[in-house]
């Protein structure tokens, strides 16, 4: 459907979300819902989405739109990876961004003497921790693990660069195993621990609780990373946050693995409910649809039809009750402004669920003069024809401006013999049973 078919509508409200009854709970003293950061992993897990590959130079444009942005981390590929996605690294640490660049690594002396050279400004470094990693994929004990976790978080250290240590598969982890490496590396002085939903099988009451839990023994910041496997991705960076995590893992529309992770559009979408203030003033929301757009070029796909804020009708009322309180007050089915986001809203009334006050509306577009019981007499006609096909702008337009017309002109007298049959309009209908009356 084109941008044609719709109306646009309204100009920017008065912030919505401010008034929203289920903000974060002032009580709750450990969120970080007003006060959190963003890794944007779209160079490292976002590489490894299915259709991804990035070229220098595309990666080189998709790291400066992120960070013009303001994401304040950029996560980059493991340059033991590929000879290339090593001097990609190299080339974006040189490029003097405001963003802090990481790169990922297995926890292994062999990838850290590499990632330290590279010039980034810290090193995440990930192993799983659950009985399926643990035996299938590096087969180590937790004994090993952590200690070539504390070799590791030590030799970066060294570096004067940040450290991060997660466990890969946290949620499928043993908790007691979980939070003895928590300790180790916190103690150790790691910059942050990561918590993983590798699989995407956590729920938000789970994310909650896990945080919760670590935010009580270590001191150290907690990342989040979350895959969208059951579709809780956003959710749970939400209560992620709300359960005193600092850090969310994102990337641009969510691509990475499997059906990745927290997009970032979505996430922007959940927190500027949240926190309004924070995201306006930190985050150049008016550049979503275009750093979207540059990824979803770059790995050939399309925005999603639903997706947040970007989606092609997530700004589009149709039903006539909807469009009639929208038009009063987009509040009323609007948790979103789409003036934050440098976009649009628009009524869509060129279908047969419309009613008379979207018609009224396009009649005032128009600049034509029609009483209400004239607007209701073209809804009904307008209705009528879409009961039979699609409509689109145009066809709404003509039925407006040909009754409008009927009225202002004239009515020729038929000469005798002529006029039998009645012209009929493009509803079908005899023209001349149109209410003539003011
Ligand atoms: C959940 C995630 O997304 S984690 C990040 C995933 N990212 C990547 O995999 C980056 C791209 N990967 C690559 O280019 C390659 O897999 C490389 C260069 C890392 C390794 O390549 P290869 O040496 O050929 O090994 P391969 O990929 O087949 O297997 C992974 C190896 O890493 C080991 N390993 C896996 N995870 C870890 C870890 N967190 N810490 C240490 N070692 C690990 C495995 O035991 C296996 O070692 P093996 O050679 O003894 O079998
Ligand atoms: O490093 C991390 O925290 C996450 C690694 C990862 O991509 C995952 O576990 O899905
Ligand atoms: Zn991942």
């Amino acid at each position: 459907m084109s941008e044609k078919e719709f109306q646009q509508v309204g100009e920017s409200t008065t912030g919505p979300a401010q008034q929203n009854p289920y903000g974060p709970n002032p009580a709750d003293f450990l969120s970080n819902v007003n006060n959190f950061q963003l890794i944007d992993s779209t160079l490292r897990e976002g590489e490894q989405f299915a259709n991804a590959f990035f070229s220098t130079e595309k990666k080189i444009e998709i790291a400066k739109a992120l960070d013009d942005f303001g994401v304040d981390y950029i996560e980059l590929t493991s340059p033991v990876a590929s000879e290339q996605s090593r001097k990609d690294c190299e080339a974006i640490c040189k490029l003097g961004l405001k963003a802090k660049i990481l790169t990922h690594i297995r926890c292994h002396m062999d990838d850290a003497r590499v990632a330290v050279e590279t010039g980034v400004d810290g090193v995440d470094v990930v192993i799983g921790t659950s009985k399926f990693l643990r035996q299938y994929s590096h087969g180590k004990d937790m004994n090993y693990i952590a200690n070539s976790a504390v070799e590791v978080i030590n030799f970066v250290k060294s570096k004067g660069i940040e450290i991060r240590f997660s466990s890969e598969d946290s949620f499928r982890s043993d908790l007691v195993d979980l939070l003895n490496i928590y300790k180790t590396v916190n103690k150790i002085g790691v910059n942050r621990v990561g918590i993983a939903d590798t699989v995407g099988c956590a729920n938000p009451r789970q994310v909650y609780e896990l945080v919760r839990t670590l935010k009580s023994v270590v001191s150290c910041d907690i990342e989040c990373h979350f895959h969208n496997d059951t579709g809780c991705a956003i959710a749970n960076a939400y209560t992620a946050l709300e359960g005193g995590a600092r850090l969310i893992d994102v990337s641009v529309l969510g691509i990475g693995e499997r059906n990745g992770i927290t997009p970032l559009g979505g996430l922007m979408a959940r927190m500027i409910v949240a926190a309004p203030e924070y995201v306006k003033s930190k985050y150049k929301l008016k550049k979503i649809r275009d750093i979207e757009n540059l990824v979803a070029d770059a790995v050939e796909v399309n925005i999603p039809f639903n997706n947040p804020i970007t989606g092609f009708c997530a700004f589009t009322h149709k039903a006539g009750i909807h469009a009639k309180a929208i038009l009063a007050n987009p509040s009323t089915y609007e948790i979103l402004d789409p003036h934050d986001f440098g976009l649009k809203r628009y009524i869509h009334f060129a279908n047969r669920l419309t009613g008379w006050n979207a018609i009224k509306s396009r009649v005032d577009q128009l600049n034509l003069n029609l009483t209400d019981a004239q607007i209701k007499e073209i809804t009904a006609k307008i209705k009528k024809l879409g009961d039979v096909r699609p409509l689109n702008i145009d066809d709404v337009d003509s039925i407006i401006k040909d009754f409008h017309m009927e009225l202002t002109t004239p009515m020729l007298k038929p000469t005798e013999g002529e006029g039998e049959e009645e012209p009929l309009d493009i509803t079908g209908e005899p023209a001349s049973k149109k209410v003539k009356t003011k």
